[in-house]
């Protein structure tokens, strides 16, 4: 009887332009398998590879160059977390801010779904894009923010008292609420947005190409439909930050840390609320 791996060797047809990346993953999961696929497909393996990772042409010289960069990127980044990235993120992360061979971070916000896909970029629990997906794409939406000189909204939203909703309930059902959250918070955005687990219970939102009084409509949407979830005798609320770029607020660290300035403030005056940074000058 075939194992999976034979089952998929047999249908793997490179030259369809397209792979999946299970079939990506199946290919370059060992040296020696690679080696098989290169001496197969010499003309054609790794322009492939990119192509369905990036949805962008290369030669397959320079795809193999870049192929290289980003395996051992890949390895770097998995050394630094501790964990395995997933070769989505890492192609990501290779292309959009380690290689000048693309120049157009576009691919990345329009393929983003397909571009970062797979499980390893998914919080289990939430249903949410994972914080090391955040930090890859906090970078590139400014970028393109600045570029397109077109605005940028980023919330980050934490759950009011969590810790008693975990002591009075149990964990599990902590972790219930979280699911919940996740769900209710996919539905609220738009495609284009991104939502994210950002921390045990802090999550956020990356909204391109919004502005600040839509991001807050958006926002408030978010809080009053959390408020009206109900779970076994109980509900629970959200305070929210809002941070927006502007002249101040161009790096990741600074619109992050705007939002979470705000964020702090909605949890002073009394949570359930949500509060735009007052972060310098807004331009929109
Ligand atoms: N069930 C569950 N709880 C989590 C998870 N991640 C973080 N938490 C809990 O979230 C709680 C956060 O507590 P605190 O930081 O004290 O904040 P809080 O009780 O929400 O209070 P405020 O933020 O001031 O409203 C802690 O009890 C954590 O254990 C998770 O994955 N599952």
């Amino acid at each position: 009887m075939k194992n999976d791996n034979q089952q998929l060797e047999e249908i793997i047809t490179i030259e369809s332009g397209s792979l999946s990346l299970r079939e990506i993953s199946h290919i370059t999961s060992t040296p020696e398998r690679l080696q098989f696929y290169e001496k197969k497909y010499p003309d054609i393996l790794y322009s492939t590879l990119l192509m369905s990772l990036t949805h962008e042409s290369y030669t397959e010289a320079q795809a193999k160059r870049l192929w290289s960069g980003i395996r051992q990127h890949m390895d770097k980044l998995n050394n630094i977390l501790q964990r395995d990235v997933g070769l989505s993120v890492a192609t990501l992360d290779y292309l959009t801010n380690c290689s000048e061979h693309l120049s157009a971070p576009k691919i990345i916000e329009q393929d983003k779904s397909d571009f970062v896909s797979r499980a390893a970029t998914i919080d289990e629990l939430t249903g949410l894009y994972i914080r090391d997906v955040f930090d890859v794409m906090i970078k590139t939406s400014i970028g393109n923010a600045i570029h397109n000189n077109t605005p940028l909204c980023l919330l980050m939203i934490d759950i009011d008292d969590f810790k008693q909703v975990n002591d009075n309930y149990g964990h599990m059902t902590g972790d219930k609420v979280l699911a919940e959250l996740g769900a209710c918070l996919k539905q609220s955005i738009r495609e284009s947005d991104m939502a994210i687990r950002y921390g045990g219970e802090e999550l956020s939102v990356i909204m391109p190409e919004t502005k600040e009084k839509n991001a807050s409509k958006v926002g408030e949407r978010i809080r009053k439909q959390v408020e009206q979830l109900e779970f076994d005798g109980f509900s629970v609320t959200v305070s929210i930050g809002l941070g927006s770029l502007n002249k101040v607020c161009r790096t990741p660290e600074t619109l992050i840390s705007a939002a979470d300035e705000a964020l702090y403030e909605a949890k002073h005056n009394g949570k359930n609320q949500l509060i735009i940074s007052q972060c310098a000058i807004r331009e929109n």
